[in-house]
């Protein structure tokens, strides 16, 4: 089944190929490491962990890399807040969000390249751009010359012109035109710096991907992504990087861009103090529910955070597993091929709600089902939907007894209150029965009692 997906360099949905099918190419903007992420930062590498694992069944060999920005004026600012080094601080939160995505169930990518030890990739390209005109050194800085590269603007649809007339309110005296932006800039002896040909200093952030995607993936990749907030400068900054040093050799044959997830429909944004820490939302909430409201809307329409957005996704995945605990006697291959319709749904534009929504179908067929082969078949559909999405990777017994916050759940003890209700209930002392179940509901524990016996659950939400 061909994959198509939209492009943001020319504003459609392409059938996509890769340069190689070989070697498949993709390149998404990590994050830069000087606190936790907020769910927001988390939404481009769950929908894109979606897409590697598709291109991961379509071809044999993905290189996806995902980089962390590990030099930053952000980051000298916390370090400097904190009275230590920026080592100490962005290796505390280049480790948290490495724990962050993988709890979000994410692939850890292929190469995690980090900035500070690509700094002789970096100048080097700087380097290129200066030879070939493109940039220019000056007062300690090495900007990069706009009116240099033509096709400037191209991704964001801006008018270069109207870029460099841009409202900038103080333009560094440095600067040839305003639009000009910054590849290297000198640092004083208590910042992190790094010798180059133009004095001690350190790098710009767009040059870092520019430079990091070159070292790993080669001149032209695949596939880049990120968020829509990045497309204007970053992005556009990148291509303008990339295409020069490279002697006009297109960077990113596909730019795919995510919405920004929102919360009272803001941008949820450090800078407006609106956001939600996905370290402090793990601690809350079920992972599985993190991620599946994070796939419920499309990848490029915004999506707005709320509380009751998860509480749905965590009873949306309730039904799921309830399904597959019905089905837990039967045994299913570990290599499961991926429903049509899922597939479908994911090459068209890497389309989630609608591979949700066949997902939950499959969940109703299964409900249906009566005979052996039956159950088989709609378990091994069910998870492999799952395995592609990144859902239902847990043991139903787990999802259902696992604690939604800090409270631990102390399974012996609620074995033995369920036995002592299992016993008054034979001995008909209904009255105990009743007290044990009251007693089971403070502790947030749900109890069914069902064919197969009584079954527990925490209580979620
Ligand atoms: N609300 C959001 N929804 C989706 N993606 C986001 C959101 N906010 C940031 N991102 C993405 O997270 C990544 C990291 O962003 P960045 O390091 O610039 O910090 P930031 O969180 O955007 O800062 P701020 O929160 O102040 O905007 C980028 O890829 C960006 O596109
Ligand atoms: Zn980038």
């Amino acid at each position: 089944m061909p994959i198509s997906l939209h492009n943001s360099l020319t504003r459609r949905v392409e059938p996509f190929a890769p340069l190689d099918p070989n070697r498949v190419t993709m390149y998404l903007c990590g994050p830069t490491v000087y606190n936790y992420v907020h769910i927001g930062n988390a939404r481009g590498p769950v929908v894109f962990d979606v897409l590697v694992r598709l291109l991961r069944r379509h071809y044999p060999h993905v290189v996806y890399a995902r980089n962390i920005t590990d030099v930053d004026d952000k980051i000298n600012a916390a370090a400097q807040q904190l009275g230590v080094g920026i080592e100490s601080i962005t290796g505390r939160y280049a480790e948290a969000y490495r724990e962050d995505m993988a709890a979000l169930g994410i692939a850890p990518p292929d190469v995690e390249p980090h900035a500070t030890t690509h700094i002789p990739q970096i100048i080097a390209m700087i380097e290129r751009l200066i030879a070939s005109g493109h940039a220019y050194a000056a007062e300690g800085h090495v900007l990069f010359e706009v009116e240099s590269f033509s096709a400037y603007g191209a991704l964001s649809g801006r008018d270069p012109d109207e870029l460099l007339a841009g409202a900038r309110v103080e333009v560094a005296p440095y600067k040839k035109n305003p639009g000009d932006f910054v590849l290297w800039k000198p640092s004083t002896p208590e910042l992190p710096g790094w010798d180059s040909p133009w004095g001690r200093g350190r790098p710009g952030w767009h040059i870092e991907c520019s430079a990091m995607s070159e070292a790993h993936l080669g001149e032209t990749i695949d596939i880049h992504a990120g968020g829509v907030d990045l497309q204007f400068p970053h992005h556009e900054n990148e291509i303008a990087q990339s295409t020069c040093a490279h002697g006009g050799k297109v960077f990113a044959r596909f730019w795919l861009h995510n919405g920004m997830l929102t919360f009272s429909g803001r941008k949820m944004s450090k800078s407006l103090g609106n956001v939600m820490l996905v370290h402090e939302l793990l601690k809350a909430h079920p992972p599985e529910a993190l991620r599946l409201l994070l796939l419920r809307g499309h990848y490029r329409q915004p999506l707005d955070w709320s509380e009751a957005a998860v509480a749905q996704s965590i009873s949306t995945l309730d039904g799921w597993y309830r399904v597959l605990r019905d089905l837990a006697d039967i045994a299913v291959d570990n290599d499961l091929p991926v429903p049509e319709a899922v597939e479908a749904a994911l090459c068209d534009d890497l389309n989630t709600p609608q591979a949700l929504a066949e997902l939950s179908q499959l969940a109703d067929q299964a409900r249906q089902a009566s005979d052996a082969e039956a159950r088989r078949a709609a378990k091994a559909a069910l998870l492999g939907a799952g395995a592609i999405l990144g859902l239902l990777q847990q043991d139903p017994e787990t999802w259902f007894k696992q604690a939604s916050g800090a409270t631990e759940i102390d399974e012996a003890r609620i074995e033995a209150l369920l036995e002592e209700r299992r016993a008054a209930r034979a001995s008909r002392d209904f009255k105990r029965a009743d007290e044990i179940r009251d007693e089971l509901t403070t502790m947030g524990i749900v109890i069914e009692d069902g064919a197969q016996g009584t079954r527990w659950s925490v209580a979620k939400g």
